[in-house]
């Protein structure tokens, strides 16, 4: 295995290390030492012994820093983390597709993992599903107490708990398999529903998964496509191409001549898939009901449904092929964009024959440079191309990493993977260019109105904290220009907002954010000076004044003589009251749906004070406290009974005696933190 490259740098491990939250970062390379301190987006510390090869290199680092990059940009990078230090072992930077093959780090051994070897049943994948739901239920309950931080709580003592409970969360995931690694990495672009620390964990979540032997590869294509191998195909690579969790590619090649690949689904998935997902019902249908996470107004059983659907989607190769064939019509006048070919008489359910389109993978900086590419075109072709997919298709490649574009020759970009794709129809296009121009107007009523026509709200019974959160960060997003954004960081900034009230940013919005922040990391290292918002403008005026002249014609209409400025005006008025005035008769619609159901008594009316709450909360937990303190009693008087009776036997006393002790300890502890602190708990 020949050593290609180190790439290192203080600025970049510096940055490794405020990011995953450390103090220090510390890599390994060769037997040398590279250490540095971390602060969350820059650094300063020590460095020792550091071979940085170029100028180049360093820079590609920072940007392996920035969160989501680094496990994409780089395959053989696996950050490990050992009583709170990040060690980083690594043998090259991948210089080209072949080497990045050669050098890939070997995959886990199958007999590792319970689920690679198939033949499980509901109950063992249930147990195995709630023993490690419950395990991260119990630590996430110690989180959250803050006596059990020894020496005293801080913000940084949890926020490192959260990390790690992350890696366990991380570490699990691969033992359950298939399902729960796809789920990772859907979760892993939902910091609205998890915290950032769990959140940022599951990016590191690696997809390569050992990839099973060539004779069942042959055996389920011949059982697919009821033919003998031979006679399908002239010859079929038995080395796979790729192994992801889901199903592995192998190169082959028609008798036709025509190169392709065929991803051939894991063999007993679809089972796997059903066993797991029942159990993960049940965990949704729990957490729905418990008070402290259903109580947040999240819909977890609406999550779940959500994650069901696009899984079982993922699995299901015809839909794939269908996207694909989709896709490609969508593109076909744009010379720039490729899309494969699917060879449909050899593809079906389980198994997808494409068209082979070899390319260079947008993230393997070194072979774009000695394939002599721009890299600023490249740049601003996948940015121009995301957004060609999202505002004018609406139909979008919803998994994003930088493993499924690759760049050919003329700079024309190749995508793969058409499992996951997004889809806006028109109602959500017009619904988010008026969500643009509410943000604009800084109108946060307006903006939460199309949330909940765009069904981003769910359980709202109180939108003023909700009205207040958008205003507050629509005073605060607009206050820097446009072009200095970076979709990533408003992308934070709504997460922030999302978490802990009751809605949730649709899936869909989540893949667009997520797609977005990928693909700025990977544009600006391909191009540092790139500024996505200059390449997003046009886009978004011409929608906007597509938006706009829609408006117009319909008032221009309800236009007659008279005073022309008074005309204008009261066009321009009627311009703005348009969207209200169409809404007039659903709105008279609604207002009736409520007057019938409050007849009916289905309405209940909901009033909160939070004050009263509060104090409601904490009286119950008084009320509640005090039991364990009579139970302590009745402890302690069985004991001096127990003590009489037996004759001043000491072993039968000394157990409801100890009972009562810890009882009454406890009964002391809660009520030193409810009296403490009640308003803070609430
Ligand atoms: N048509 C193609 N031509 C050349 N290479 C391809 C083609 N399709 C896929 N590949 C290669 O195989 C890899 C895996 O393909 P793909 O992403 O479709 O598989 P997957 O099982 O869905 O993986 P994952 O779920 O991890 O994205 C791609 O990253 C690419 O390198």
């Amino acid at each position: 295995m020949s050593v290609l490259a180190f790439v290192g740098g203080q600025a970049g491990l510096a940055g490794l290390a405020g990011h995953a939250g450390l103090r220090w970062a510390h890599a390994e390379f060769g037997g040398e030492q590279v250490r540095a301190g971390g602060s969350r987006r820059q650094g300063t510390g020590v460095l020792r012994g550091v071979p940085v090869t170029s100028v180049r290199a360093a820079r590609l680092s920072m940007v392996l820093a920035e969160r989501n990059a680094e496990q994409a940009l780089v395959p053989a990078l696996a950050p490990r983390r050992k009583k709170g230090r990040l060690s980083i072992e690594f043998d090259a930077i991948l210089q080209d597709a072949d080497e990045a093959a050669a050098l890939k780090p070997p995959l886990p051994d199958a007999d590792k993992y319970r689920w690679a070897r198939g033949g499980y049943s509901q109950l063992e994948r249930s147990l195995a599903v709630w023993s490690v739901f419950g395990t991260i239920l119990f630590k996430n309950q110690l989180i959250g107490r803050k006596w059990t931080y020894i020496g005293g709580y801080s913000d940084e003592k949890k926020s490192k708990r959260l990390t790690d409970l992350g890696v366990y969360c991380r570490e699990q995931i691969l033992n359950l398999g298939p399902t729960f690694i796809k789920l990772g990495q859907l979760f892993s672009a939902r910091a609205d529903i998890l915290p950032r620390e769990i959140v940022d964990e599951l990016a590191f979540l690696q997809d390569k998964v050992p990839a099973y032997s060539f004779a069942r590869v042959k055996q389920l294509i011949e059982d697919e496509l009821e033919e003998p191998l031979h006679i399908l195909f002239e010859y079929v690579d038995p080395v796979p191409l790729a192994a992801a969790s889901l199903g592995q590619v192998h190169r082959a090649r028609l008798h036709t001549g025509d190169e392709v690949v065929i991803k051939v689904q894991r063999p007993g998935l679809k089972r796997l898939f059903d066993l797991d997902l029942s159990a993960l019902l049940l965990v949704a249908k729990y957490l729905q009901n418990s008070r402290k996470f259903g109580g947040q107004g999240k819909d977890w059983v609406g999550i779940y449904e959500e994650c069901a659907k696009i899984l079982n989607e993922e699995i299901d190769y015809y839909n794939e092929a269908a996207n694909a064939d989709r896709f490609r019509e969508l593109f076909k006048d744009t010379k720039w964009v490729r899309i494969p070919r699917v060879y449909s008489e050899y593809s079906t359910s389980r198994v997808i024959t494409l068209q082979y389109v070899p390319g260079i993978k947008i993230s393997d900086i070194a072979a774009l440079d000695r394939a002599g590419l721009d890299k600023r075109l490249i740049a601003r072709r996948t940015a121009e191309s995301y957004l060609m997919q999202i505002l004018q298709f609406g139909f979008f490649h919803a998994d994003s990493h930088p493993g499924n574009i690759s760049v050919g020759p003329g700079e024309v970009l190749y995508y793969y993977d058409f499992g996951m794709m997004g889809s806006l129809n028109g109602n959500v296009k017009e619904a988010l260019v008026d969500m643009l121009i509410a943000i604009v107007d800084k109108d946060a009523q307006r903006v939460v109105d199309l949330m909940i026509q765009l069904g981003a709200l769910t359980n709202v019974t109180d939108r003023g904290p909700i009205r207040r959160a958008v205003q507050y960060f629509l005073d605060n997003i607009t206050s820097k220009p446009l072009r200095e954004q970076t979709v990533g960081a408003i992308g934070d900034d709504l997460y922030e907002i999302a978490r802990d009230k009751p809605f949730r940013i649709p899936a869909t919005f989540s893949f667009v954010l997520r797609a977005f922040s990928i693909l700025e990391g990977v544009q600006k290292t391909l191009d540092p000076e790139f500024k996505f918002a200059e390449v997003a403008t046009p886009y978004g005026l011409e929608l906007f004044d597509a938006r706009k002249r829609f408006l117009s014609s319909m008032s221009s209409a309800a236009d007659g003589g008279g005073a022309r400025g008074l005309i204008r005006r009261f066009r321009n008025e009627t311009v703005r009251a348009l969207p209200q005035v169409l809404s007039v008769p659903t709105r008279i619609d609604r207002i009736d749906r409520t007057l019938e159901k409050l007849e009916l008594g289905d309405i209940k009316l909901n009033s909160r004070s939070s004050e009263t709450d509060r104090l409601l909360r904490t009286q119950t937990e008084l009320v509640q406290n005090n039991n364990v303190l009579y139970v302590a009693g009745v402890l302690s008087l069985l004991s001096t009974q127990t003590y009489t009776l037996s004759n001043g036997d000491v072993t039968m006393t000394a157990i409801p005696a100890a009972a009562a002790l810890i009882l009454g300890m406890y009964w002391l502890k809660r009520l030193d933190t409810i009296q403490r602190d009640p308003f803070k708990r609430s």
